[in-house]
């Protein structure tokens, strides 16, 4: 786990030369092997403080420990080997091949270069991008979300326990932005990994967080579930931040997978809009409304129908 204790960054104001708290005062703990959205306002201190982790940014005051150890008596260029690091400019090398951009680290660490060959294709492929097709393209070949990927398979080839990840998927279009957040939380149920993630996008936050932490003003808000924040809001800044339209937030962290129901003998499915599990509630909603249906098809990764979703079933969530 990761511990923020009593975490504080002052600035300069170039102009007055005053000092200001871009992070003030914050106690923090990011449970391991889970997401943790970051999430608030321009300039609430979410950046900073993730800099501050892997030591791109020194604290002024007060201390990060990852699993015990303070991240100040570890050298930073050591640290942040041990540490995944994805940023929304993706960053990647455009004279290196796809390959070659995901090997970095491995290679910097002088891994067996046989053992990173295999492991750089299994990260390909674990981020949706098939190695004989993508391996050998260059930066500049790939969309957007595909670069993301690239990004993500990067961060994770030293295998780093800890992997903090600033507005990731900020870049993308909706559709290719829930396709690559998918493509990481399938990642996730596999690896573990402790994750802090910066969003200022609500919807990201609660559909991809096992946790929120909102700040405010260099200040944590609120910290808990997306559920917790959602319907316990600790105070009115929360549920202006969240938004009226919260609950229906919600539906937009939940796969229409999860709320499927058998599909009642004598109903003809095939009438009936369809729409892959993967995708959101919010968005079998959306299809309900636009189609004037009171329920939809849910599809599995085959086509197959799973079975239905009906509004019911979106009025329990
Ligand atoms: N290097 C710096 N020097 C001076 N002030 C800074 C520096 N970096 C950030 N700040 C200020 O600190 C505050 C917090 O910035 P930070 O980038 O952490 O916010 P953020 O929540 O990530 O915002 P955004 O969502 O807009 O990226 C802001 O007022 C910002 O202008």
């Amino acid at each position: 786990m990761i511990e923020l204790q009593d975490l504080t960054k002052q600035y300069q104001n170039p102009q007055t030369g005053a000092e200001f708290y871009a992070v003030r005062h914050l106690d923090l703990t990011f449970p391991t092997g889970e997401i943790t959205a970051l999430l608030g306002p321009s300039g609430c201190g979410k950046t900073t403080t993730l800099r501050m982790i892997n030591r791109l940014s020194e604290p002024s005051s007060g201390r990060i420990l990852i699993d015990g150890e303070d991240v100040l008596s570890v050298r930073p260029e050591l640290l942040r080997r041990r540490i995944g690091y994805v940023i929304q400019q993706v960053g990647l090398f455009p004279h290196l091949t796809v390959a070659q951009n995901v090997a970095t680290v491995p290679d910097l660490l002088g891994q067996p270069k046989a053992q990173t060959a295999g492991r750089v294709r299994e990260l390909l492929s674990l981020v949706g991008l098939e190695p004989s097709e993508f391996a050998h393209k260059r930066p500049n070949e790939l969309s957007g979300g595909q670069a993301q990927r690239v990004g993500v398979a990067r961060a994770l080839a030293a295998d780093p326990p800890v992997l903090l990840m600033d507005e990731p998927f900020g870049a993308l279009d909706p559709l290719a932005r829930e396709k690559v957040q998918d493509a990481f939380l399938d990642i996730q149920r596999r690896l573990h990994k402790t994750v802090v993630m910066v969003t200022h996008d609500i919807d990201e936050a609660l559909r991809m967080g096992d946790r929120v932490a909102l700040m405010n003003a260099g200040e944590l808000a609120q910290f808990g579930t997306p559920d917790d924040l959602v319907r316990r809001p600790a105070s009115e800044f929360v549920r202006q931040f969240l938004g009226e339209d919260a609950l229906l937030r919600q539906l937009a962290g939940v796969p229409a997978s999860a709320l499927v129901l058998p599909a009642p003998a004598g109903l003809a499915l095939a009438d009936l809009p369809r729409i892959s599990g993967s995708l959101s509630a919010r968005s079998a909603l959306s299809l309900m409304l636009q189609e004037g249906h009171e329920q939809v098809a849910v599809t599995g990764e085959g086509g197959q129908v799973l079975g239905v979703l009906n509004w019911q079933a979106l009025e329990r969530v």
